[in-house]
């Protein structure tokens, strides 16, 4: 691993019922960095995060190694933000008492100062009124003030990792915003790494360091956030960019990235992406591609170079005809 790894993911496989959903990731976590992982439903995202926590779902088998083995410290050095904030909370008490026993968990502290820290993270987290709040029930606050809460709780023991996954899907557009920066915020002030799980690329443009581009369980691209968004070397980064509607030139249609990922089990042969990619050949079709350096990054096509400038104009769709 990378001297400066705070984690290092080599060769994960996550499967049910032997049926691989991940596929040999090996990818690291860097101090400090915000890392997101994109990617299609059913990429293998979430699974990913949720092997980092040891959270993953009954059923799964996996193989591989992630070092060290932080989820003996979870909730101390590395901790969760989930997409459902109700699911991180307790409905049975309230949700300073919450915040003030993971202070417990981890320090000899008194109860007093316990709950100071408590009330302290929720103000530090924007909730108006923290004494007051810190005493009501999670189903009492609103779904963005919640989510907020579970911030607070993520972030109060200062952990080296955060995990948040989709954390902004169950909340509307005018509360996103805010939630992405009051979890970039915590996360500055705490000084932690951030493994974010997103489908939105806006969402890594403004809030990324480096990108893991995911497609059917496996790496598809890796590298600074910029330089994937701003060039990207992989097909199927191009495609998801290509999708975005301000890539749609004047008079044109939205170029698209047609069709949809395989699931697993289902795979076909040779590149998963090669029937949805306009750049696959017979050889695409034959042996998936392992992840190469490409001008310091990882892109598992052997393809690359072959693409356009801008690579969205791999994905362009002929000129709007009149009907
Ligand atoms: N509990 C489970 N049992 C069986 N298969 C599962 C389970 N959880 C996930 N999978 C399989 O693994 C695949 C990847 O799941 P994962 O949740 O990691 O996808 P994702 O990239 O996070 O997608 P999304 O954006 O929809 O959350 C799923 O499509 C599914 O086939």
């Amino acid at each position: 691993m990378p001297s400066d790894a705070l984690l290092s993911v080599h060769d994960l496989r996550i499967a049910f019922d032997g049926v691989a959903a991940v596929r040999g990731l090996t990818f690291d976590v860097r101090p400090r960095e915000v890392l997101a992982l994109v990617g299609e439903s059913g990429a293998g995202k979430s699974l990913t995060a949720r092997a980092l926590l040891g959270m993953l779902p009954r059923g799964a088998t996996t193989s591989g190694t992630i070092r060290p083995d932080l989820v003996p410290h979870r909730g101390r050095r590395i901790s969760l933000v989930p997409q459902d904030a109700l699911s991180a909370l307790s409905p049975v008490h309230p949700v300073g008492d919450q915040l003030a026993a993971a202070v417990r968990s981890v320090a000899r502290v008194p109860r007093k100062e316990a709950r100071a820290r408590a009330v302290a993270a929720l103000e530090r987290v924007g909730i108006p009124d923290a004494v007051r709040r810190a005493r009501a029930y999670p189903h009492e606050y609103s779904g963005g003030m919640r989510q907020r809460a579970v911030i607070a709780m993520a972030t109060i023991n200062e952990p080296d990792i955060v995990v948040a996954d989709e954390p902004t899907t169950a909340l509307d557009e005018a509360h996103r915003d805010q939630v992405l920066r009051v979890l970039a915020e915590r996360r500055e002030a705490v000084g932690a790494a951030l493994v974010l799980v997103t489908h939105d690329m806006d969402v890594v443009r403004d809030h990324a360091d480096r990108v893991l581009v995911m497609y059917a369980g496996r790496l598809t691209e890796l590298g600074p956030a910029d330089e994937v968004l701003g060039r990207p070397r992989a097909p199927y980064t191009a495609g998801l960019l290509a999708s975005l509607p301000q890539h749609a030139p004047p008079g044109r249609r939205l170029p698209a990235l047609h069709g949809t990922p395989p699931a697993p089990g289902t795979l076909p042969p040779g590149c998963a992406f090669a029937p949805r990619c306009p750049l696959a050949t017979d050889a695409c079709r034959t042996a998936e591609p392992e992840p190469q350096e490409v001008e310091g990054r990882l892109v598992a096509c052997d393809r690359w170079a072959e693409l356009p400038h801008p690579a969205t104009r791999l994905f362009q769709e002929e000129e709007r005809q009149p009907v």
